[in-house]
């Protein structure tokens, strides 16, 4: 057996899990422990820190041709994939219909003969991820199901407004019944290096976000440098953020491999040097199965099996779930009901 085989073992355990329905019907995961409470901005923590940056390519580039998977294993980890999923719309011509569809999906996300073939009962998606205005249609629709409302916040997606508006569209969606508010930081703190207002900004954030979750949003894309993303995920980790997640999906260049890499190996810092564990969320142009399988391999190798869960883990996404769906339908019936797009045969 390969080192690689060898370490995807553990997650035997989990598929166990999945199919005693035991991780899906009495979930015994909390999907909100306690909050990172941040600590006092501390520059030696991140300042000189030096980011290889063809090494964390070359590391990328491995995740993502891992193609050992057992088949067995690897409807588990799609299938895991799905409860780690913040379903999103985020368009201009969002409706309360398109909302409730939405909703919909992420209580019952596969049909019933693929959860018969798998031998599930019940699965469900992480959250559902929506604009404020849309959250308590969200809340509504999913009423009794354990599914929390994620908003969008701050001026999504470029966070260009005044910083009091900011902060009264967090108090807007927390009053409409968000559970996790996913902020914009502004990227020109990090451009121009100005570590204490970005600090200061995500820390009243986190403050007018009372009870809700906080997830930071780095718009990666247009932060010049692997180096300024690790600075920026450690500053979020500081100022008190509970998930630092990749994207908005508006940037020209959204989730990537190195720079999930790079995120991951700054909240393994923060978890080293304070205790507290903090969430990750790669969002953006995340659309195939294979996507799902190769950030999933990255937290497994870079943080273990306990960063595969709902509360650690989520995966930012519009249009990823049809793509799971067709490859369980494949893995269950043997065919592709519709032209799918054959990502993992
Ligand atoms: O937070 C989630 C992202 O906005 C989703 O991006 P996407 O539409 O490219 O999947």
């Amino acid at each position: 057996m390969t080192k690689w085989l060898k370490d995807l073992v553990p997650f035997a355990s989990l598929l166990a899990n999945l199919q005693s329905g035991s991780l899906m019907t009495s979930p015994t995961i909390d999907l909100h422990p306690p909050r990172n409470p941040g600590m006092p901005l501390d520059l030696s923590w991140f300042d000189r820190i030096a980011v290889n940056t063809p090494a964390a390519q070359a590391r990328a580039a491995q995740l993502s041709t891992r193609r050992s998977l057992k088949k067995e294993w690897q409807a588990a980890w799609l299938v895991n994939a799905i409860r780690c999923i913040d379903l999103t719309t985020l368009a201009g011509d969002d409706t309360e219909a398109r909302v409730a569809r939405l909703c919909a999906k992420a209580r019952r996300p596969l049909a019933d003969h693929i959860l018969d073939g798998l031998g599930l009962d019940h699965v469900q998606t992480g959250a559902v991820c929506v604009y404020p205005t849309m959250v308590r249609a969200a809340v509504r629709a999913l009423e009794g199901s354990g599914i929390p409302v994620a908003s969008v916040a701050t001026g999504f997606p470029a966070g260009l407004m005044p910083m009091n508006l900011r902060l009264a569209e967090i108090l807007y969606a927390v009053e409409e019944g968000a559970a996790e508010i996913d902020i914009v930081i502004s990227r020109a703190h990090v451009l121009e290096g100005n570590w204490q207002a970005l600090y200061d900004e995500i820390a009243a954030m986190r403050e007018a976000c009372g009870d809700a979750h906080l997830k930071a949003i780095l718009a990666t894309g247009e932060l010049g440098s692997l180096r300024n993303v690790y600075k920026a995920s450690m500053v979020a980790m500081l100022a008190g953020a509970d998930f630092i997640k990749t994207s908005t999906g508006k940037e020209g260049v959204n989730a990537t491999l190195p720079v999930s890499l790079t995120m991951v190996r700054a909240l393994r810092d923060y978890g080293a040097k304070t205790g507290y564990k903090i969430g990750f969320k790669p969002a953006g142009g995340l659309k195939t199965a294979k996507d799902a399988l190769a950030w999933q391999i990255l937290m497994r190798e870079e943080m273990g099996t306990e960063w595969l869960q709902p509360h650690l883990f989520r995966i930012g996404a519009s249009s990823l779930l049809g793509d799971i769906e067709r490859q369980l339908e494949h893995h269950v019936t043997g065919r592709y009901a519709s032209s799918s797009r054959h990502a993992l045969a």
